[in-house]
């Protein structure tokens, strides 16, 4: 792992500014180095803090990027539930991701065939890669310490060779998802993980400094080869003793 860094900001008035100038540096380092930049995009609330951040720069060109769901709701794109509905709201109607970049689940099928399609997606836009090598994955964390859709004490959590996994009792509804696997998240060049609010806190610690018993899913996020951040607010880093950075405005990560 190219080692991990814990960037705490005052608010998420400070964070979203610096979350969105590691999205754009990613993307111009990708594009320069291949061709494209491959992002994974979580929903929770990522969705409005990427719907208010990215829109309003200047000269964004997102006609290289393919944009992938770190974990989805079987639920139609029109439910408030649906991430991607969330997103092509508040964010791909506003910047230009072409739609054949958009790689969306089949919502229409069952939980277990909708991952087996969306599997087939990523290899489709990863054909080289056993598993996904996404240039960033953005990350959420809930109170539980879960990921994408991987909950605590939940077997997904030992699933090695699946790219795509499916869950029909999601502890946080609605109950059927689909999510990208730990094989896929730790392959990434780079993770950021967002996570904001005084409800983290208690998880937080016991996710960058150890707890007794099984780690919390988001604590086995630990890329082979990638660049792992937590980018937090104060509320949220409020239980935190260990060193971490906090970064002036107009800071690049
Ligand atoms: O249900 C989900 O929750 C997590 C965390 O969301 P947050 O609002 O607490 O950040 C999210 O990352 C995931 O994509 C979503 O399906």
């Amino acid at each position: 792992m190219a080692g991990r860094r814990v960037v705490v900001f005052p608010s998420s008035a400070e964070l979203g500014p610096v979350l969105s100038q590691l999205v754009t540096s990613r993307a111009e380092k990708a594009i320069a180095s291949h061709g494209r930049f491959t992002l994974g995009l979580s929903g929770g609330s990522l969705v409005s803090m990427l719907g208010k951040e990215l829109p309003t720069l200047p000269d964004l060109d997102c006609s290289k990027w393919v944009v992938g769901f770190c974990d989805e709701r079987l639920v139609p794109f029109d439910d408030p539930e649906s991430t991607y509905g969330l997103y092509k709201g508040q964010l791909f109607s506003k910047v230009n991701i072409p739609d054949s970049g958009i790689l969306t689940i089949d919502s229409s099928l069952p939980v277990n065939e909708c991952a087996e399609d969306y599997t087939r997606k990523l290899k489709e836009a990863f054909p080289d890669d056993k598993f996904p090598v996404f240039d960033l994955l953005l990350l959420g964390m809930g109170p539980d310490g879960h990921t994408c859709s991987l909950f605590p004490d939940h077997p997904l959590l030992e699933e090695t060779k699946k790219i795509v996994a499916s869950i029909s009792d999601s502890p946080k509804p609605p109950p059927q998802r689909v999510t990208m696997t730990f094989p896929v998240v730790n392959s990434a060049r780079c993770v950021a993980f967002v996570s904001t609010g005084g409800s983290k806190a208690p998880v937080l610690k016991e996710v960058l400094e150890g707890r007794e018993g099984p780690a919390y899913p988001a604590a086995r996020v630990v890329p082979t080869n990638g660049e792992l951040f937590w980018l937090v607010d104060d509320p949220a880093a409020s239980s935190l003793t260990i060193q971490v950075e906090r970064l002036g405005s107009g800071a690049k990560l």
